[in-house]
């Protein structure tokens, strides 16, 4: 067998070296290739939109279609139906957040992309991810977040604004009463156990009996002579049409006179406020005061809503006279500390008399102005019932036309105190309802004209520009003697926030500080005192007709410090 040349040897062994390194290649090349088939199990399951719960994200929030938007109600406002395509990988962007109240406006969307440890997820393509609803659900305008209920949060959503409907209701066949029937009298049997609470706000009550309200016996026509109880003696041929009798003549409620007042609510007063003087006490009566003590009184004045201020001065003060003159025992600390803090209320303040009397031969006109749901309309009601128990004649001008109650709620007020009510139908303009009540005034040569304006939205400029009008609207008529301005003691701080904005936009002359009988956080007289530069001028102590009381120095540090 013949040698084989060494140069097929070489081709051969070249041969053989390419197979391998080939064979080598296809392997490595095959380990590289990523796999796009998806497994069989995601490691994050998604439930369906609108169906299951959506992943939490930062602070509790949840993606998907239950989120609820704050209005300026602070109403919950029902979600709108979900109508956005299901996207089984990917949660779609929420539109807006709900803004907690308390919590700052987030600047930011809250993270909506899947979180980190998605990366597991498999590169999968998503052909059906379609693009997010184009029509966002705006965020409420509210700009301020504070917390604090009511301001001017029933802008939207008057807070009675279901109940002033008229039922139609089937009349009963014969006189029906509202109280319980004598025993002596057989109860008619026609009569349904609901009509006559149903019956009563839209039929007269007749014109010769001057029933109770709520007795409406509609079956009585005025030549018919009807016992009120009587129902089975009421003849079947007296039908029940609707008789056209004269409006009963309002009742006009007897009237607590002003004078006193303060001292009679005074126990009110005292049951929410006195924590204050009680600490206070409690801190200078322990005789030598530290550093620490007086921190603590500081902050005891802080915390009572007297502002950084004022706290810090009368802190000051009290230190003065306590070094100076010393405190021996409690009666002295109590001495010192009403007259120091006579002293702080009544800083810069010369008058607290309402500006309600007539002058120039024509009326004294008086604006109400404030927040929704501070007591405005309240407050004028009983301002009214003080003014005609001290026998002037009293317009009142319900230019609140926002809200559907108001002027319903004012004239039952006008009727109670005996006061005329000028009113158009909810909607109106409010200015044309201050002016004709201004004109009415002085036709019927009134005293006075009190006028109730809506809640302001003190961040919404709009409705702020409407009561900058309403103001010289009137003024074309008569100077406007007193604004006072409505606000709420338990709204603390914000009360402040609230008194600045509507004094640049009226020229505000009293205060009329309501629900200190609700709060512990009397020392807001003298914070919105010093803010505003007015006086204090009312305090409503009550949801009751005469619970507004002038507003005295005096008589209220005691009412701090429990006397
Ligand atoms: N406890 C207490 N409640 C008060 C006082 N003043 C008013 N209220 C109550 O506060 C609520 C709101 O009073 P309104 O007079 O309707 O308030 P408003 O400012 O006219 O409200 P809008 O018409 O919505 O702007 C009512 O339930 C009143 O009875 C007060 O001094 N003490």
């Amino acid at each position: 067998m013949a040698a084989v040349p060494a140069w097929i040897w070489i081709v051969i062994a070249v041969v053989a070296v390419l197979v391998v390194v080939f064979v080598v290649g296809l392997v490595l090349a095959r380990r590289r290739r990523v796999t796009i088939a998806p497994p069989a199990t995601p490691a994050t399951p998604v439930a369906p939109e609108g169906k299951g719960e959506k992943p939490p994200t930062k602070g509790g929030y949840r993606t998907g279609g239950s989120i609820s938007f704050s209005q300026g109600s602070g109403a919950a406002v029902a979600p709108k139906p979900d109508t956005r395509p299901k996207q089984p990988a990917t949660p779609p962007v929420p539109p807006a957040v709900a803004v907690p109240p308390g919590a700052a406006a987030p600047t930011t969307p809250i993270p909506t992309v899947p979180p980190a440890e998605s990366t597991d997820v498999p590169l999968v393509p998503a052909p059906r991810v379609e693009a997010p609803p184009t029509t966002p659900i705006p965020l409420p305008e509210r700009t301020e977040v504070d917390g604090q209920p009511g301001v001017g949060d029933d802008a939207a959503v008057p807070r009675d604004s279901v109940r002033d409907a008229v039922v139609d209701v089937e009349l009963p066949g014969a006189p029906a009463p509202a109280v319980e029937p004598a025993p002596a009298v057989e109860p008619a049997p026609a009569v349904e156990p609901e009509a006559p609470e149903a019956v009563a706000p839209v039929v007269p009550a007749p014109a010769t009996e001057p029933a109770p309200p709520t007795v409406a016996p509609v079956s009585e026509a005025p030549v018919v002579e009807v016992p009120p109880l009587a129902g089975p003696a009421v003849s079947p041929e007296i039908t029940a049409e609707p008789v056209a009798a004269p409006a009963p003549a309002p009742v006009v409620e007897e009237i607590e006179p002003s004078a006193g007042r303060l001292s009679r609510l005074r126990g009110r007063l005292s049951r929410s406020q006195n924590a204050l003087g009680r600490s206070l006490l409690g801190l200078l009566g322990a005789g030598a005061l530290d550093e620490d003590s007086w921190t603590d009184v500081e902050d005891t004045l802080l915390m009572a809503d007297l502002g950084a201020t004022a706290s810090a001065e009368i802190t000051a003060r009290l230190r003065r006279e306590v070094a100076a003159h010393g405190v021996t025992d409690t009666a002295s600390a109590r001495a010192l500390l009403r007259r120091v803090l006579v002293e702080a209320v009544d800083e810069g303040i010369a008058d607290r008399s309402v500006r309600a009397l007539p002058h120039d031969g024509r009326p004294s006109v008086l604006l109400v102005v404030g927040v929704n749901g501070t007591g405005k309309t309240t407050t004028t009601g009983k301002l009214a019932r003080v003014l005609v128990a001290d026998g002037l004649q009293v317009v009142l001008g319900a230019a609140d036309t926002f809200r559907a109650a108001a002027a319903d709620q004012l004239q039952t007020w006008g009727e109670r105190a005996g006061a005329v009510v000028v009113r158009v139908d909810a909607g109106a303009d409010p200015a044309a309802v201050a002016f004709d009540a201004v004109k009415r005034g002085i036709t019927d040569g009134a005293d006075a004209v009190l006028i109730d304006t809506a809640g302001r939205l003190h961040t919404k400029s709009g409705l702020m520009d409407e009561l900058g009008k309403v103001k010289r609207v009137v003024e074309k008529q008569a100077a406007v003697d007193e604004v006072l301005l409505v606000l709420d003691a338990t709204t603390g701080q914000n009360g402040l926030v609230q008194a600045k904005v509507f004094s640049e936009v009226v020229a505000i002359t009293g205060i009329v500080l309501t629900k200190l009988d609700g709060t512990a956080k009397g020392g807001i007289v003298v914070a919105v005192q010093r803010a505003l530069g007015v006086p204090v001028k009312l305090v409503g102590l009550g949801e009751g007709a005469d619970d507004l009381a002038p507003f005295e120095s005096g008589a209220f540090v005691d009412a701090l410090l429990g006397e």
